[in-house]
């Protein structure tokens, strides 16, 4: 896999038009990833006009429901022919499961690939006081990651959502089939904004992450086109 194909970049824009701009604008991008406010829009047919462009899409919605619920999700975003989607490991493991299982059950009767399933551990815009004083947990940032990313390969879910800091510490619990991909990725002199966890591309990608996903340090850039491409090279290099 190519370095380019390895940066997936956030459209997380407003409406389908913004989105098309974007995307006609940084064709170089390979991999996009629709989250809640894109897809809440659009629906559908983002992904749809995506995959027309050949571009690959991680729907990222982070599904987070009873076991019965969340595979109905799953089989719907199966249908879409998407490459990745995510839910939240605290949903447990009858969820995981199901989730997992509905994806390749659904894949199977269509006779279509299934999408990977990750399991988003520990978002990356919380950090370790927030963990302990606000959701009381107490065994520490990579401690719950580990834990989290632990169960959900124990749930046959390929693979987790971290931040860059916990990448390596998966990578050696999970083995390397383990799908990582790490969100919180900050290029040297751009502002951390909500994220709390993160790491430049390069230090990213050295800690062993198959996927870096980058929003706005891209989709803000004056020249998302270059933007992109720098941070390619900095992977590169
Ligand atoms: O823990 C997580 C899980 C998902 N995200 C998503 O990644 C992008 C990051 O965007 P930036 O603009 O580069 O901060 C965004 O779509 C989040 O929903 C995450 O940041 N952390």
């Amino acid at each position: 896999m190519g370095s380019a194909e390895r940066v997936i970049v956030a459209l997380d824009l407003a409406d389908a038009q913004a989105a098309h701009a974007l995307v006609e604008r940084a064709p170089a991008v390979r991999f996009w990833k629709v989250g809640l406010e894109l897809f809440t829009a659009t629906g559908p047919a983002l992904i749809e006009w995506l995959k027309a462009r050949g571009c690959r899409v991680f729907l990222d919605l982070k599904f987070h429901d009873i076991p019965n619920t969340v595979a109905g999700a799953c089989r719907s975003a199966t249908r879409l022919g998407v490459d990745l989607i995510t839910v939240h490991a605290t949903g447990g493991q009858p969820m995981l499961m199901a989730a997992a299982a509905a994806c390749t059950g659904e894949a199977a009767r269509l006779g279509i690939p299934a999408p990977a399933v990750l399991a988003v551990t520990l978002l990356t815009s919380l950090d370790a006081q927030l963990l302990e004083q606000q959701l009381l947990v107490r065994v520490g940032v990579s401690g719950y990651v580990e834990h989290l990313a632990a169960l959900a390969a124990a749930s046959g879910v390929q693979g987790a959502v971290c931040s860059p800091l916990e990448t390596a510490l998966l990578r050696e619990r999970c083995g390397n089939d383990f799908l990582i991909v790490t969100p919180g990725i900050r290029p040297g002199g751009s502002g951390e904004g909500d994220q709390r966890r993160t790491l430049t591309p390069g230090e990213a990608l050295a800690r062993g992450a198959d996927y870096l996903v980058v929003g706005r340090p891209v989709t803000t850039a004056p020249d998302p086109q270059a933007a992109f491409l720098a941070i390619v090279a900095e992977v590169d290099g």
